[in-house]
């Protein structure tokens, strides 16, 4: 899955593919490097952003999404929380929603529902604007899995089928290091929930933290990392850097067939 960020605070690349043009441009380069989804964020949700209005999301997201869909072949996944921007998606071509607050917005369930199309539930504590404000769990791994199942039935009670939901851990949100560490550690345990796992941890914080990074130097952390998920059961990779993830995914696919 890569990233294409259409805001201008985005905490990577924030900025670079607000032009249109741009936007299509890198969706194109990340295809021919092997993606097999463009996820397109109008909101920046990483620690300590600001809220986005509606109309902003739908004037950043739609006109990326159709255009995705009117020249390329790809699958569009949309980063959104929001019931307008998932109906105004899906009516636009994409093909699948992202929401890193897993539907919790009032309308987001009956939106996603009506769209029929795949939706990847997130864990997140609280809201992007304070979720880093000393995060606590007794047990992330155990809270985090409790999270995804509560958000899985409450989808499956919206009439999303459960075939067509995915569940993502939420590396970043709500937690420290030491739970990002840890999650990533115990990621095999969410196979409980039987459901298609997606990751995200391409240039976190976490690699800032752990290795001493600059967010411009963590395709090193960020490859061992998505390796490692690989490793524990992930099937969907998250990634600003796709050639170089899609080659680390590769070789940890081969390793695993030569069983
Ligand atoms: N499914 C799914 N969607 C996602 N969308 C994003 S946007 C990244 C927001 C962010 C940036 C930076 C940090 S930090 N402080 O750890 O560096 C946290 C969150 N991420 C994910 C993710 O993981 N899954």
């Amino acid at each position: 899955m890569g990233v294409l960020n259409v805001t201008p605070d985005s905490f990577s690349d924030g900025g670079r593919y607000t032009s249109l043009d741009a936007a299509l441009r890198q969706a194109e380069q990340m295809l021919a490097d092997g993606a097999a989804i463009i996820d397109v964020g109008g909101e920046s949700t990483r620690p300590g952003a600001a809220p986005v209005s509606e109309q902003q999301e739908l004037d950043r997201v739609i006109p990326v999404v159709e255009a995705l869909h009117r020249e390329l072949d790809a699958l569009v996944s949309v980063d959104t929380s929001t019931p307008a921007v998932i109906r105004a998606c899906a009516d636009a071509g994409a093909g699948m929603i992202n929401d890193v607050r897993s539907l919790r917005r009032p309308g987001a369930l009956e939106a996603a529902a009506g769209t029929g199309l795949p939706v990847c539930v997130m864990h997140m504590q609280g809201e992007p604007g304070t979720m880093q404000n000393d995060p606590f769990y007794e047990d992330v791994t155990a809270e985090v899995i409790a999270f995804l199942e509560q958000r899985v039935a409450a989808c499956v009670d919206a009439g999303i089928p459960r075939d067509k939901l995915l569940v993502d851990p939420g590396f970043g949100f709500a937690k420290t290091v030491q739970h990002n560490l840890r999650l990533l550690a115990e990621l095999s345990q969410l196979a409980r929930l039987e459901l298609p796992l997606l990751v995200g941890l391409s240039r976190k914080s976490l690699f800032g933290k752990v290795l001493d990074r600059p967010v411009e130097q963590r395709l090193a952390g960020s490859l061992a990392a998505a390796v490692m998920c690989v490793e524990r059961g992930a099937r969907i990779v998250r990634a600003h850097d796709v050639k170089e993830t899609v080659d680390g995914v590769r070789f940890a696919h081969a390793v695993h067939r030569s069983l």
